[in-house]
């Protein structure tokens, strides 16, 4: 008897990848022939290919920027094109139900699907909802959200609210192996930074201008985004890495301390783990400013402290990050309190009820 399929999409950045791989083997373990529908150079590409159990499918993509720029012109019609290529693996495929994390090359699958008649659910990890997925919304049967607050701006036939899907192995990490990996030892407490999966250069610099205070107190572990590694900064105590994969769970455990820009999914792996965070979001200016409400939402639970970007200089990163170190206890107290959902099982529920 030939398999039963099913078809995940999502990309552009690690935030709409990594919900899906946490939710990939549930499938593959339960004996669906999984298939992935991507773009041809997006990091979707290079976290789902390797994976074992997983055909992963290349179609056009088209960014749906909000500012004037020469490539509108011409991504209308790779969105077209993206479309059709959607439409032909689909009904090659013949999937049961189509599962979008989201991202612009999310869109043209789940309109695919509607065309094709395919059951298809989203997810989307932000406080507010993004373009493609409000767009993509009106072709899906439901819309997932990780913020409750998320539901107000969708449809209320549509929109459930399961929380945050978090990988399972990020809990199973080994100090040891973090130790073994970077050379920093228990001595001194250890910051983690993750600029969100493609690095963030302000707060780059801010931290390697902050080096010669902070490694008086503390050992760093720096995840700086792809080109991102200096050179010139490699020290005792500091350690860079371009970006994690297996690695990142033993890195966690060895994490005292992070800071981070306010990606969704990061923030609830820092909440998932109890590590106190200082959260930098995405200005205003450089995106639509979810990352500050993600980040706000977190601060007013005590979960976090909030520096905005404008604000980041080296001392004020110093002086946050003492006071985030003197009042750890107190955020960890915080965010014991918080229960998380069964998320993950809620949603691999609804996708095999809703499968046709
Ligand atoms: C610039 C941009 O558009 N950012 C958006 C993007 O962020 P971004 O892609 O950074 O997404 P998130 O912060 O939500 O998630 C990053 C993920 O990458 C993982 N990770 C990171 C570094 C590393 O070395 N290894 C690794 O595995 C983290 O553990 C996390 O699971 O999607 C998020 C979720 O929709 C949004 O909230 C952000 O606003």
């Amino acid at each position: 008897m030939n398999k039963e399929t099913i078809v995940f999409t999502g990309g552009g950045t690690a935030g709409h990848v990594v919900v899906n791989l946490a939710l990939i083997p549930e499938f593959i373990n339960k004996g669906y022939d999984v298939h992935y529908i991507g773009s041809y150079e997006g990091i979707e590409k290079e976290l789902i290919e390797g994976l074992n159990g997983v055909t992963y499918h290349s179609i056009a993509t088209g960014k749906l920027r909000r500012y004037m720029s020469k490539e509108n012109f011409k991504d209308p019609f790779r969105v077209l094109k993206g479309i059709m290529q959607a439409r032909k693996l689909i009904k090659k495929l013949k999937p049961r139900i189509v599962f979008s994390k989201g991202g612009f090359v999310s869109v043209p699958v789940v309109m695919a699907a509607k065309m094709t008649g395919t059951p298809s659910i989203i997810h989307e990890s932000d406080y507010t909802p993004g373009l493609a997925n409000r767009i993509a919304s009106n072709f899906a049967n439901y819309v997932l959200t990780t913020f409750p607050e998320t539901n107000q701006h969708l449809s209320q036939k549509k929109a459930k609210n399961v929380g945050a899907i978090v990988r399972e192995e990020l809990f199973e990490g080994d100090k040891e192996m973090a130790f073994q990996l970077t050379g920093l030892t228990s001595e001194k407490p250890i910051i983690m930074v993750m600029g969100g999966s493609a690095g963030a250069q302000k707060i780059n610099q801010a931290v390697r201008e902050s080096l010669p205070t902070l490694l008086k107190e503390f050992q760093l572990i720096h995840l700086c985004g792809k080109g991102n590694v200096d050179e010139a900064t490699k020290q005792r105590g500091y350690v860079q890495f371009e970006y994690v994969t297996d690695e990142l769970k033993d890195l966690f455990a060895a994490t005292d301390l992070v800071v981070s820009r306010a990606g969704s999914n990061a923030i609830f792996e820092f909440l998932a783990l109890k590590k106190p965070m200082l959260l930098i979001p995405l200005s205003k200016q450089a995106s639509r400013g979810d990352q500050i409400l993600n980040a706000n939402s977190f601060k007013k639970r005590g979960y976090a402290e909030v520096l905005e970007e404008e604000e980041l200089d080296s001392n004020s990163l110093i002086d946050s990050l003492k006071h985030l170190q003197e009042n750890r206890e107190k955020f960890q107290t915080n965010m014991s309190a918080y229960q998380p959902q069964q998320s993950k099982d809620e949603v691999i529920d609804l996708i095999l009820k809703t499968m046709k």
